[in-house]
């Protein structure tokens, strides 16, 4: 059973920083131990602020081996300034120098698969299936998550046929409630896949959520809920994010 832990900071920008502290040593363990290393990401203020930390203060990572795997994306043109890969290469990859060929962006929307997110999907699926490691996909050394006010991770909002997914590791999305409607995400049994799961969530919009995935909602009303790690699952908070959680 997976260990799930509440760690909480005193803002957004305390908790990003020592997200990438321990995103570093994670990294550069397992590293020493196979390697090579595989994170997922993600977008929103949080996930690419951890971006910016990790250029910062980057420790001993080689970042010659280490796989890039995104959690979901905005299903926009090649270039879009919205895509979370567009986000990240500003925040962290256009600064370091990692191997191209073990980025792994999802497809475009302007690309091979142009309106049609669901086959977007399934490629990226294929796509990790090639990087797996013994399973079906990856297990990947970190996913990390930003988590929206009504508990939405990835492109996973509630009430969905996407959180809702038992079997596919990628699928799309087309009527997503957050714009752009058209999206790309991992599901949740992907999600599960990794090692370990990482939430980021600051903000006291986000307090009852949190509250409630740590509690152990039903996913298909909180999807943060349905986001554990096969080893272990970090909630990284801030005091206001953490409001409505039990006082040890
Ligand atoms: O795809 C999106 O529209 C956003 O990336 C979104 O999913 C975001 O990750 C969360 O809402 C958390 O965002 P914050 O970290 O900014 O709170």
């Amino acid at each position: 059973m997976t260990d799930v832990r509440v760690q909480t900071y005193d803002d957004a920008d305390a908790l990003t920083s020592a997200a990438a502290a321990e995103l570093v040593e994670v990294i550069v363990g397992a590293q020493a131990e196979r390697g090579s290393a595989s994170i997922v990401l993600t977008g929103g203020g949080n996930g690419i602020g951890l971006l910016r930390k990790l250029r910062e203060n980057p420790g001993a990572i080689d970042w010659a081996m280490l796989d890039v795997f995104w959690g979901d994306e905005r299903f926009l043109p090649a270039g879009h300034k919205d895509r979370n890969e567009i986000q990240a290469h500003e925040a962290l990859l256009d600064h370091v120098p990692v191997d191209p060929a073990r980025l792994h962006p999802m497809p475009y929307g302007d690309g091979l698969y142009a309106g049609d997110p669901d086959a977007a999907a399934h490629a990226y699926e294929h796509l990790l299936a090639a990087h797996a490691d013994g399973g079906p996909i990856p297990d990947f050394d970190v996913h990390l998550l930003g988590m929206g006010g009504e508990g939405h991770v990835n492109s996973l909002f509630p009430d969905t046929e996407a959180v809702q997914e038992t079997k596919r590791f990628v699928v799309g999305v087309t009527d997503s409630p957050k714009p752009p409607s058209e999206r790309v995400t991992l599901t949740l049994p992907a999600v599960r896949r990794a090692r370990r799961v990482w939430l980021l969530v600051a903000g006291a919009d986000k307090a009852e959520a949190v509250a409630a995935a740590v509690a152990g909602a039903d996913p298909n009303d909180i999807p943060a809920a349905g986001a554990l790690g096969a080893e272990s699952t970090v909630w990284f908070v801030d005091r206001a994010a953490a409001a409505d959680l039990p006082t040890a």
